[in-house]
């Protein structure tokens, strides 16, 4: 069975595949210092706890944060007798490579993002995940990555407001009933939804307009579903994204001889 371990700037998610269908996703923050044992100590009390007999033979990794993949590493070859595949890395093929500026390191969440959503969907796509960043990832016909828009996350702009403003609280997110708010909370709720909203449409426009092509539009990331719920804003809206990608990658590197 193939692990797969997506690690963001905020949290890490590990998710079993089983060649047919993901048996648990467990979530955890991301910690750069976590060591391989104490992530098979999480791991093996969750697995146990849902009563899942895994037999792990492959793990692929796809890190946001250089940091922590020596851990993880460790944690492969330590609890699996594996070599974790590490997308960006040379010996983790990529199903079609990015076309981007020479010297480029497109984050590796984003690669997965585009080989797991031209898998589903095909080519001519924009790829929205809400993620630390809310990242906007063209995927061409052929299903290269060919650039896209890095904005600050929702959570990372609603610390941001709380942080440099003394008089503002940490508020979480929530669709406000209206657009005018009549306390602090309220105002701050309506800044950050209808901005999002405002920045995710526009975006997407001027990406269309510049792409010159129909495109369909893919959400994914835990904010999305708010966002999707309310507003029409996406064709889709695909919680493993990310999870579906790594085992695409992962496919392509076991078959291809
Ligand atoms: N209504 C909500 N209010 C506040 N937070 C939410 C809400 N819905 C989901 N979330 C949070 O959104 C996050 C979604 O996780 P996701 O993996 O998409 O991104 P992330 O973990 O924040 O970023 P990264 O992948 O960059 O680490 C989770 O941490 C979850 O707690
Ligand atoms: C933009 C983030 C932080 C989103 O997780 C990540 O994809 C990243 O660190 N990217 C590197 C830069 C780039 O993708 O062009
Ligand atoms: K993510």
């Amino acid at each position: 069975m193939l692990l797969c371990i997506d690690c963001g700037n905020t949290n890490t998610v590990f998710s079993i595949w089983d060649g047919t269908r993901f048996l648990c996703t467990l979530r955890t923050s991301t910690h750069h210092a976590r060591t391989a044992d104490a992530y098979f100590t999480w791991y093996s009390t969750l697995v146990s706890h849902y009563g899942i007999d895994a037999k792990i033979t492959d793990v692929i990794i796809s890190s946001t944060v250089p940091r922590v993949v020596f851990n993880l590493r460790v944690f492969a070859d330590r609890f699996f007798g594996c070599r974790p595949l590490v997308v960006g890395k040379p010996e983790c093929a990529l199903p079609i490579p990015p076309r981007v500026d020479a010297g480029t390191t497109v984050g590796p969440d984003r690669l997965v993002n585009a080989a797991g959503a031209f898998d589903r969907h095909g080519g001519d796509l924009i790829v929205v995940d809400f993620g630390t960043a809310t990242t906007f990832d063209v995927v061409a016909a052929d299903g290269a990555y060919v650039g896209g828009v890095i904005a600050p996350g929702v959570n990372l702009s609603l610390e941001a407001l709380h942080m440099g403003a003394a008089a503002l609280p940490h508020v979480d997110i929530s669709m406000p009933d209206k657009v005018i708010g009549t306390n602090t909370v309220q105002c701050i709720q309506s800044g950050i939804f209808w901005g999002y909203v405002g920045l995710v449409q526009g975006i997407c426009d001027r990406v269309r307009a510049e792409y010159g092509r129909p495109m369909k539009t893919i959400a994914t990331g835990g904010l999305a579903a708010l966002f999707q719920s309310n507003v029409d804003l996406f064709d889709t809206f695909e919680d493993d994204l990310t999870m579906h990608g790594l085992t695409v990658i992962h496919d392509y590197n076991t078959t291809q001889g």
